[in-house]
Order: C-alpha cells, then sequence, then structure tokens
C-alpha cells in the first residue's frame, strides 16, 4: 500500500496535521463510551507534535473536556465540529451557546428512553446514537428533525455514523482549520486533514486548495473530496507510528 502520509513524513516541518478522532484514530465502538484508546496513541501523537513544531490539532465532534480527560493530554484542537477552539497556546475561542439547550435536553431525555437508542449530552450539543437499533434510524431522524424545526435556526443537525446531533449553527470542521492555518505554529504551513466522516467533508477542500493532502478513512467507492484513502484507524495509527518513531 503507497503511504499517503510520506510527503508529511519527508518534511515534518513543512506540514500541519488535522486529525479526526473517532473512526479514525481510534476504531468505532458500539457506543460512545465503549471506544478504547490504544496503548501508546497519546505519546505517539506527542512525540509527532513534537516533530512538527506543534503543528497537530485534533479536530473531532467530541467535546474537549471529553478528549483531554480520554488522552490524557491536552492537544490543541476543535470540538463539537468546530464549534469549540482551543489554540496552540492553550487559549480558548469563546462562542456564544443560542437559546434552547434546555427545550432540546427535555425533548430527547424523553425521546432516547426508547430500547437500544442512545442519548449522548455534549454539554452544548445533544447527540441520539441508533448503533444498537438500525431499524430505528428513521425515527430518529424524523424526530431530531421536528426537534430542530421547533428550536430554530440557531440550531442545526449533523448526521454521522448512526448519531443525529443537534448542535449550534454555524461552525464547520473545515472553518477550524482555516483558523488554526492563521495562527502559529500551523501558519505558513501546508494542510493534511484526516477524517472518515461527512462532517470531516469540509476539512478535504482546505487541504486540496492549499495543495496538501486530504485522506478519508473510508471504502474508496465512497463518494469525498479526499484525495487519498486509508483503510482503517489500525493503517492510519501505524503510518503515524512510523512517522513518529523517526523523531527518536
Ligand atoms: O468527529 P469524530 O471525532 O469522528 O466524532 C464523531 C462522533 O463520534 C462519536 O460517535 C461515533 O463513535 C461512537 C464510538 O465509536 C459510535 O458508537 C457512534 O455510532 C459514532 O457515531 C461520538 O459519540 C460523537 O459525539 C461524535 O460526534
Ligand atoms: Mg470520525
Amino acid at each position: 500500500m503507497t503511504d499517503p502520509l510520506a510527503p508529511l513524513a519527508a518534511s515534518p516541518d513543512h506540514y500541519a496535521l488535522f486529525l479526526d478522532i473517532d473512526g479514525c484514530l481510534i476504531d468505532l465502538a458500539p457506543t460512545p463510551d465503549g471506544i478504547v484508546v490504544p496503548d501508546g496513541l497519546p505519546e505517539t501523537l506527542a512525540r509527532l507534535s513534537g516533530r512538527m513544531g506543534g503543528a497537530l490539532a485534533l479536530v473531532t465532534g467530541r467535546k474537549t473536556e471529553w478528549v483531554d480527560a480520554t488522552f490524557g493530554r491536552a492537544f490543541p484542537m476543535a470540538g463539537l465540529h468546530g464549534f469549540e477552539r482551543r489554540r496552540a497556546d492553550g487559549s480558548v475561542q469563546e462562542v456564544p451557546v443560542p437559546p434552547g439547550l434546555d427545550l432540546a435536553r427535555d425533548r430527547l431525555a424523553r425521546f432516547a428512553h426508547e430500547p437500544g437508542l442512545v442519548l449522548e449530552d455534549k454539554g452544548i450539543a445533544v447527540a441520539v446514537h441508533y448503533r444498537q437499533a438500525p431499524a430505528r434510524r428513521a425515527e430518529v431522524e424524523q424526530a431530531m428533525a421536528a426537534l430542530a424545526a421547533e428550536i430554530g435556526p440557531a440550531w442545526e443537525l449533523q448526521s454521522g455514523k448512526s448519531v443525529v446531533e443537534l448542535r449550534p449553527a454555524g461552525a464547520s470542521k473545515g472553518a477550524a482549520v482555516r483558523a488554526f492555518l492563521q495562527e502559529e505554529p500551523f501558519r505558513g504551513r501546508i494542510p493534511v486533514t484526516i477524517g472518515d466522516d461527512v462532517t470531516d467533508e469540509t476539512m478535504f477542500p482546505v487541504a486540496n486548495a492549499m495543495g496538501g493532502l486530504s485522506i478519508r478513512i473510508a471504502d474508496p467507492s465512497e463518494p469525498t473530496e479526499a484525495r487519498a484513502h486509508l483503510p482503517s484507524p489500525a493503517a492510519l495509527r501505524a503510518c503515524l507510528e512510523r512517522i513518529a518513531a523517526w523523531a527518536a
């Protein structure tokens, strides 16, 4: 298999790396809390970040606190699909939360009691997962669409892998990557964006437009703006470990 990260491995000082988490760095699990962080992954990312002058950020649908606790480190990151952003210097981009969250929580707490559904409360976003009840997909999509219509245009739906989420409107992973690229230590570097899902599709054109690398962890037959593929999170981790090890 050709290594799509070979250019980064050859010149880590020239690149900025933006990594999705679920389904990309980490294998998918039946529930949001069921994931397993492979031994050594946070250390590999830290070594790689060091080799890249700190120009490595996590860009995820998860909330920042969850990522910090799960990885045991505070990487630069964009959480909640770009809504939260912590810069490399540790400062946080504050964004006002629109009204309506209590209403959404109240409605979904009752709805997600249905067997097989999992409610994930992310503080300023709420998600309903149906991975364990795939037959309920249409029901979940309808309930979330009705809630989005009720709560108003300051909120929007984000679909993902066996999940529908209600989150504040206006943010995207692509916008978060563009914002990082205005700042040290990302500024002036060539972006590398890696993800596995629809929400990551907003990052890929940013990299493509700047002569960077866009990589989707997926079957290559799936439609995507990404220009390269890797078959699995394990394959990505192996590439990252190789690059990080060269720094040792
Ligand atoms: O942007 P990401 O880092 O990929 O996060 C996307 C969502 O990931 C999580 O849900 C997904 O992974 C779960 C654990 O493997 C899986 O059970 C679920 O079906 C997936 O949709 C997370 O729970 C969400 O909050 C993220 O938005
Ligand atoms: Mg993902």
